[in-house]
């Protein structure tokens, strides 16, 4: 790293920006001078697109108005964000990317930014990150230079271009060292909704970002070591590296609720990528209103993968085996299909493992082929019009109907949930008796407007819905908090990328449902991806080493043999853990982070939630809900734990640690809760309490 005194051209990256040197010599003025031309080259671009006349290339309306969407959209993003640096790396390649590699090929110079720009030659003069010649900027090392001369990393102040930082990779004689333009990155107050960590990914974070589109990636990793960070920007990279088959197929990001939805919404438009849909697991499967709620039992035995085939086998037995004959009258003729050789039909179309309702669809055309069989050995030569017809006769019709007739996915579940001995029927041998118990309804909905449908209710009317009728798979989904799915709802979301991938994103110690997971191979089976890759990560960007170090006091009990994660962020940071008294002292703990730069969470047990916000109130402090956006003014968010999920602040108070606990039906989910609530904080956490702490904390 050349920011010391061997480079004595360059200024360290934190230096203030006023070069001394003319334009010409001074590398800074230099580069600001490049990131002037690029911005009127970006000008220019939208200049371009702006101007476009499309009245002589578009032969009629609808196509007009299709171009003139896209030249739109292809406005907005050309769009320059006066706070989004335009480039933030550069490459000096020793030669030419690509070219031969003969002695004295010539090297070249890539800027690298969020996106392509280029001049009036068509010649770039930004290139997108994701682009393969981008690569050895995240990659590149002193053990594996990657033809790469030069590295720089440039800081930015506001949107001024202020500092730089070189690494000569192929220089020997240079020290490997981590980079200040780095950590101030990772140091940096947190205001405002997640950012993108483009310019700074981590070697070990651009491999799972570029892994391929064909492979579904699990990640592994303990609070703060990037998962989200590392499963957004990987659907930025798919977009741009397979752009046309994923604006066919979609893309979708699921995550754990609307706050959290809501705290990562900008990071893929700040990307440029402005299709990709989000949405929580209870958002997928929405076929019925949810009004009612499980306990904790009913719930596991609900989401419990064998529930699958208890509604398989509910539902395939509406089939009926014919023992009637089908007569079709045609004209003075009667064709007679017997009732072995319907037999035969149907055991054939439940032999094909087609969706229940393809069958249904298929059967009247198979009934018709046996008669136009009959017709044909008769002498008759009838046609495809002709099986058509015999296909809608009502003889045809009423066999259908007898043998595979319609089902509603929400009624066959209710009925489930309704009637014991419907129930005990297709759960025999699968489900307990006790656990049929613990799912039947105490008193029977009659109808599906007015059941009281749980959120796993409507996983099981989603798995009854892609038995009868295929779900549509999308190209690739990102699936955020993973740990806290139920195999029936690993289930949902593995239908929406059945014939796509996805990325896995969760921490097995931060699982807080009682169907939690344990072990991810048997996830991914569930989801239907078994041969997934799953990766590790360790590094932790957010919290600080003390904080980590006392969360992961509770590991041994929550997660034994996950190791703790590895702090990356220099500023020790500071952690407190004080008496208080009442109310008042925790809103005194809030004041006094108030008065430091930065957002303050103060997260507390769900049920402590209401008089901390009156005291807060009567303190003439206002606060925020999780997932809204913090602003210069309003700092401050009142986070139940349950929701602490996925979000960072940049100080927590953490409110009585054993209420935390306490609030969650069992010890170690109340402790896993806790670990999530203690590892919130980016640069200082104080823990109050009047109650004992966790005895697991000592
Ligand atoms: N390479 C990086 N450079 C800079 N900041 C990073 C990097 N990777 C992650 N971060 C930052 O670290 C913080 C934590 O990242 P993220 O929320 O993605 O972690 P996580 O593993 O999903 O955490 P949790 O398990 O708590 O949900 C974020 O502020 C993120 O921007």
């Amino acid at each position: 790293m050349s920011t010391q005194p061997t480079q004595p051209t360059q200024p360290a990256p934190s230096a203030p920006s006023a070069p001394s040197a003319s334009p010409d010599d001074d590398p800074l003025s230099r580069e600001r001078a490049h990131l002037a031309a690029s911005r009127a080259a970006l000008r220019a671009m939208r200049a371009d697109a702006e101007s476009l006349d499309i009245r002589d290339v578009t032969a009629n309306w609808v196509n007009a108005q299709v171009l003139e969407r896209q030249i739109e959209e292809r406005v907005k993003a050309l769009a320059d964000l006066g706070d989004t640096p335009l480039f933030f790396g550069r490459l000096d390649y020793q030669r030419a990317p690509g070219a031969d590699r003969a002695e004295g090929a010539e090297g070249e110079r890539f800027y690298i930014g969020r996106r392509h720009v280029h001049d009036a030659d068509g010649d770039p003069m930004v290139i997108d990150w994701r682009a393969p010649v981008s690569q050895p900027f995240y990659r590149a090392s002193k053990k594996d230079p990657m033809d790469i001369g030069l590295r720089r990393r440039f800081g930015y102040t506001g949107g001024d271009l202020t500092a730089y930082e070189d690494e000569h990779l192929s220089d020997p004689a240079e020290a490997a060292s981590a980079g200040r333009l780095l950590q101030q990155e990772i140091e940096r107050p947190r205001v405002g909704p997640m950012r993108d960590i483009v310019a700074t990914i981590q070697p070990e974070q651009d491999e799972i970002v570029r892994s391929g589109l064909s492979g579904t990636v699990c990640v592994q990793g303990g609070p703060g070591t990037g998962k989200t960070a590392v499963g957004l920007h990987r659907v930025a990279y798919l977009l741009y590296a397979h752009r046309e088959r994923l604006a066919r197929t979609g893309t979708l990001v699921i995550g754990p609720n609307r706050s959290f939805l809501h705290y990562i919404e900008q990071v893929l438009p700040a990307l440029g990528e402005l299709a990709v849909a989000q949405a929580t697991v209870d958002d997928l499967v929405a076929h019925v209103e949810v009004r009612g709620s499980d306990d904790a039992r009913a719930a596991a035995v609900k989401g419990d993968a064998r529930m699958a085939e208890v509604l398989r086998r509910a539902l395939y037995a509406h089939v009926t085996p014919p023992t009637e004959p089908v007569v079709v009258v045609r004209g003075s003729r009667r064709w007679r299909v017997p009732a072995y050789e319907l037999q035969e039909i149907v055991r054939e179309l439940l032999e094909r493992g087609i969706r229940y309702d393809a069958a249904r669809e298929a059967l009247p055309q198979r009934i018709a082929h046996a008669v136009l069989v009959q017709m044909e050995r008769a002498g008759e030569a009838p046609d495809d019009r002709v099986q058509n017809a015999v296909a809608r006769t009502g003889a045809v019709k009423a066999a259908v109907k007898e043998i595979w007739p319609a089902v509603d996915p929400a009624r066959l579940v209710l009925r489930l949930l309704a009637d014991p001995d419907f129930l005990a029927t297709h759960a025999e041998g699968v489900l307990t008796d006790e656990e049929q118990k613990a799912i039947l309804w105490a008193r029977p909905a009659r109808s599906v407007k007015s059941a009281p449908w749980s959120p796993a209710d409507a996983v099981l009317i989603d798995e009854a819905t892609d038995l009868i009728e295929r779900t549509h798979s999308l190209g690739h989904v990102v699936l955020d908090e993973a740990q806290d799915l139920s195999p029936m709802q690993y289930r949902a979301v593995g239908r929406r990328c059945s014939t796509g991938s996805a990325t896995v994103l969760g921490d097995l110690a931060q699982g807080t449902t009682p169907w939690a997971t344990r072990d991810w191979r048997e996830a991914l089976a569930h989801l239907g991806k078994g041969d997934a890759v799953i990766e590790e990560l360790t590094a932790g960007f957010r919290v600080p080493t003390d904080v980590i170090a006392y969360a992961s006091r509770l590991l041994p009990h929550i997660a034994p043999g996950l190791a703790p994660v590895r702090s990356i962020r220099e500023n020790p940071g500071f952690f407190e853990i004080r008496d208080a008294a009442g109310a008042a002292d925790v809103v005194g703990a809030c004041r006094e982070l108030l008065g430091r730069e930065g957002s303050v969470g103060l997260i507390a047990a769900d049920a402590r939630v209401p008089e901390l916000a009156r005291a807060l109130a009567e303190a003439g402090i206002a606060h925020l809900g999780p997932g809204e956006e913090t602003s210069r003014d309003t700092r401050l968010t009142l986070v139940p734990a349950s929701l602490a999920k996925g979000l960072e602040y940049d100080y927590v108070v953490l409110d009585e640690p054993q209420a935390v606990v306490d609030g969650e039906p069992d010890e170690r989910t109340g402790l896993r809760r806790l670990y999530v609530a203690l590892t919130r904080a980016v640069s200082g956490l104080v823990v109050t309490h009047a109650a004992p702490l966790p005895p697991q904390l000592a």
